[in-house]
């Protein structure tokens, strides 16, 4: 693990892109080094290597695998307790904007625009004693469930995250996905209960997948919706594992899935027109995809995984840039939709306030 890490921070060092990444509940760390520094981007997803795709579908980076060095290392055991952040809360100004946004949501929703819309904010977080490796190490050990990453290209920028959603899973024609929606904080209570409008929420993900999926797929199967913890936050979660027609390119399935209503709104171009719109920053990677595309000598006999860049943040030179966003519809209460932003934020705000 040594090696692989101090392989990473001299690649960093020297900038020249990579990628590391732990695959949820595995304890195996997978790096692709690129030899150079070109910008290679995805054309029609037949590509080998890694994805890092923007929310727009304007940027769609490859970390080519025949141009990368590949090096995969055991984790070493150690165990690292996740704790509350102590780090600044956003000010009344960030609080009061993100409140507005959502209540303009809510009125379009009333007004018949589209049933839901997930919206989000950033923030942003001045560094002392940063450093990247160290912080990816870290978000490995305290979110072991999550897919954790660190993404550096010189020409696209710096980014670390640990996101509990994937996108799909495929294997020549079997793809498995999920709907992931619903939030809300740990209490340790026994039975995570769940309200009606998260239920709804959640509902609305699994039927546009599968929805999509049919006109695709010969056979698709649903689980039950099930409730998943990814590091202090609970998550409402649906499996789906289609087998797809024979005249169906992963690219399709990319198109028809990305960006699902977990992260973008129900229809999808009218609910991302208003994100767009009213949204006053610029997403860029934040709930693009990520991860594995083709993968070549795959031993799980998955070719490609992809997952959705959640709890992540951008590092651009001393600052951190968190994004977060919440699932609206019309059962929405925005003080409540502030507070679950609030919650995600400490996903990433754990690892900047970690002191050895
Ligand atoms: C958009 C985010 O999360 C998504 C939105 C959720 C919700 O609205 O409850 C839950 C999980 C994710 O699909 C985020 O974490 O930024």
């Amino acid at each position: 693990m040594e090696v692989i890490l101090k392989k990473a921070q001299k690649q960093f060092a020297q900038n020249l892109p990579f990628v590391i990444y732990k695959k949820p509940n595995k304890n195996t760390l997978t790096a692709l080094f690129q030899k150079n520094d070109t910008l290679v981007e995805i054309n029609d997803f037949t590509e080998k290597g890694f994805v890092f795709a923007s929310f727009d579908g304007s940027q769609k980076v490859l970390i080519p695998e025949n141009q990368s060095e590949i090096i995969e290392s055991i984790i070493d055991k150690k165990e690292l307790l996740a704790k509350e952040s102590s780090l600044e809360i956003p000010t009344e100004i960030e609080k009061k904007n993100f409140i507005d946004l959502v209540a303009k949501g809510i009125q379009a929703i009333e007004n018949n625009e589209f049933k839901k819309v997930v919206l989000s904010r950033k923030e942003t977080i001045a560094l002392a004693d940063f450093d990247l490796i160290d912080a990816f190490e870290k978000l490995v050990y305290l979110y072991p469930t999550t897919f954790v990453y660190c993404f550096y290209h010189p020409k696209v920028g710096t980014w670390l995250g640990a996101t509990p959603e994937q996108l799909l899973q495929s294997n020549d024609k079997i793809v498995k996905t999920i709907a992931l929606a619903g939030t809300q904080k740990n209490n340790d209570s026994v039975e995570v209960v769940w309200q009606n409008k998260e239920k709804e929420e959640q509902q609305f993900v699994t039927d546009y997948i599968v929805d999509n999926l049919n006109s695709v797929a010969s056979e698709i199967l649903v689980s039950k919706p099930y409730s998943i913890k990814a590091g202090s936050i609970w998550h409402i979660k649906t499996d789906i594992l289609a087998t797809m027609n024979s005249e169906c390119y992963l690219r399709n399935i990319i198109e028809l899935l990305h960006p699902t209503p977990a992260v973008c709104g129900l229809p999808k171009e009218k609910s991302k027109i208003f994100i767009l719109e009213n949204e006053n920053y610029h997403r860029t990677f934040y709930t693009g995809f990520l991860g594995e595309l083709n993968r070549s000598n795959a031993d799980d006999a998955i070719s490609s995984d992809l997952f959705v860049n959640l709890r992540c943040m951008e590092i651009s030179g001393s600052i951190a840039h968190l994004f977060m966003g919440c699932g609206i519809t019309k059962d929405s209460i925005p003080s409540k939709e502030w507070e679950e932003s609030v919650n995600k934020s400490a996903t990433m705000k754990k690892v900047l306030d970690y002191r050895n």
